[in-house]
């Protein structure tokens, strides 16, 4: 589809500056063919693939709306998760840094509802918020719809799905009729249809069709496998295709749990999103995430939909969705605004005919892939160090070093030996360094001037807490209380010990037997 450039659609010169501080030139497909229909009042229905640029496509118009005089709520955005409610108002913040005296706010469950009440109560023109959060303040009377213009329900078909559906029609229904009415989604099944006739005036559909509901530029894969293999299988990938950051879907709470204290046992990044935990918890989690200092995000479905963190390189489907629409939006985290990504999806036994569901909703192919070996992983780590050995001889002074290796030359070794020597010692370096590293543990949620040490012990082993602690102030001859803390999340995780004794600590508990049983500790950033 012919797209167009930011400044051949009529948008005012704030919002066209904002977008080229955003770095955006030209309008996506969706931009494209729906700011201008919303710009010309009528309710738009649009649908195009995750990743594309919806957001933009309806705030931009929402804005261009907003009469920045008036200090009423004139657009009410809902979105069907917090995370998504922060992120969609973020964006429509920066889309709206130049417009003056502009106010928007994210409203939603978990955060003090005083401090949205006293932010309302100052005027705000723009709410973004989630159905449960939104009724609450209509019926505290905090937030008066009134004077509004527009409502966009951003993922509507989430929202249904969520059982929003009656809170969503008890707001529209104290809306003003000539509101402007937008919904939005990648997926639009029946059910849509029925709000769209009950609350939409002649709707317009803008759709930017494709065969395919994913984007051409995710690869998709799926490997069977067995259970209890999936979480060696997991590691092995990450390891061999080393993403910058990887989201991994659980189709439970548990298992998200499980999965994150495993992975961590492994001395992996990885921390957990779902509903169960506290939203100051969900904040830090997905700030960590956003930052990189955590580069495994393993999530339930709350984080399927809309989110947009842009170094995902990588989706794994630990387990196969239960619902065809969420694997189009769990993959959808990955290749976005073009970007290329990968999915795998984990199948076990009969699963394989809802893959197959799957792809036939989808109308994309999956390609089987074999389960990666041992000699893989090592091979990715053999072709990483040569690629970094190719770099160093292109752009370092080797003079030095040469003149060593002419020594054991003379000693009548072969250069393809000494190379390869220098390979085995590296290969084996690179697994030293990540035990050991320096100081600097990475420390996902440790307090502060503590670091934290993972203990791997196998599941049939029984070692007690105090054991440990125990152990570890003989060895170290640091007073028990000095040590620190051990934390049990399931099975023991990780002991949190003072920095300056974490080095310490460290050596004694490597390969240090307690009460018999070999227990192995890595540090938390290992990898
Ligand atoms: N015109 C543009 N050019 C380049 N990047 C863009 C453009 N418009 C939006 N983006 C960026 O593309 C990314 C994806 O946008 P967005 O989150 O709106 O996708 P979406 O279509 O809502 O996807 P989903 O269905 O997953 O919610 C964002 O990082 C956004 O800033
Ligand atoms: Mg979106």
């Amino acid at each position: 589809m012919k797209t167009i450039k930011f400044n051949e659609l009529e948008i005012s010169k704030e919002i066209e500056r904002a977008i080229s501080d955003m770095g955006f030139e030209e309008a996506t497909p969706i931009q494209t063919k729906a700011i201008p229909e919303i710009l010309s009042g009528v309710d738009v229905l649009g649908q195009a693939q995750t990743g594309t640029g919806k957001t933009v496509a309806f705030g931009i118009p929402v804005l261009e709306r907003i009469d920045t005089n008036d200090k009423s709520v004139q657009t009410l955005i809902l979105c069907p998760t917090r995370e998504l409610a922060i992120q969609v108002s973020e964006e429509i913040k920066r889309l709206g840094k130049y417009i003056p005296g502009l106010k928007t706010l994210p409203v939603y469950g978990g955060q003090p509802i005083q401090r949205q009440i006293q932010a309302l109560n100052k005027g705000v023109q723009v709410v973004i918020g989630t159905p449960g959060r939104v009724m609450d303040h209509m019926r505290r009377k905090t937030l008066k719809l009134q004077n509004l213009k527009m409502v966009v329900l951003d993922e509507a078909d989430e929202m249904l799905n969520m059982g929003f559906r009656e809170d969503i029609e008890e707001i529209l229904d104290v809306t003003p009729k000539q509101r402007q009415t937008l919904l939005f989604s990648a997926t639009i099944p029946r059910a849509i249809l029925d709000i769209t006739k009950k609350y939409q005036k002649n709707a317009k559909t803008v759709k930017v069709v494709h065969r395919e509901l994913t984007v051409p530029n995710i690869e998709q894969y799926y490997i069977e496998l067995k259970k209890k293999n999936k979480l060696e299988i997991l590691t092995r990938l990450i390891d061999i295709h080393n993403p910058k950051l990887s989201l991994i879907f659980c189709n439970t709470k548990r298992m998200v749990d499980e999965l994150v204290v495993d992975l961590q046992g492994r001395g992996y990044f990885a921390d957990a999103l779902h509903g169960d935990l506290k939203q100051t918890q969900r904040d830090r989690v997905m700030n960590s995430f956003r930052n990189g200092n955590v580069d495994i995000l393993v999530a339930t479905d709350v984080a399927a939909r809309g989110i947009d963190v842009d170094d995902v390189e990588m989706v794994f489907n630990y387990d196969v969705p239960q619902d065809e629409e969420y694997y189009v939006h769990r993959i959808g985290r990955t290749g976005r605004a073009g970007r290329t990504g990968r999915a795998f999806t984990f199948v076990v036994g009969k699963e394989i005919y809802k893959l197959k569901n799957i792809q036939k909703y989808t109308k994309t192919k999956i390609s089987r892939e074999q389960a990666p070996s041992v000699n893989e992983v090592e091979e990715a780590k053999a072709d990483k160090i040569l690629n970094e050995i190719k770099e160093v001889i292109n752009n370092e002074k080797l003079s030095k070093e040469v003149n060593y290796i002419e020594k054991l030359l003379d000693d009548e070794y072969t250069s393809i030996d000494i190379a390869a020597a220098l390979l085995n010692l590296s290969m084996g370096r690179v697994e030293e360094k990540e035990d050991t590293s320096d100081m600097d543990f990475g420390n996902t949620g440790a307090e502060p001037g503590m670091v934290r040490l993972f203990i791997n012990i196998g599941k049939s082993q029984k070692v007690r807490v105090r054991d440990i602690l125990g152990a570890i102030a003989g060895e170290t001859g640091l007073p028990g209380e000095v040590v620190g803390k051990i934390d049990i999340y399931d099975k023991f995780t990780f002991v949190e010990v003072p920095k300056e004794n974490g080095q310490k600590v460290l050596d004694v508990m490597k390969n240090n037997k307690i009460k018999g049983k070999k227990i192995n500790i890595e540090p938390a950033n290992s990898k």
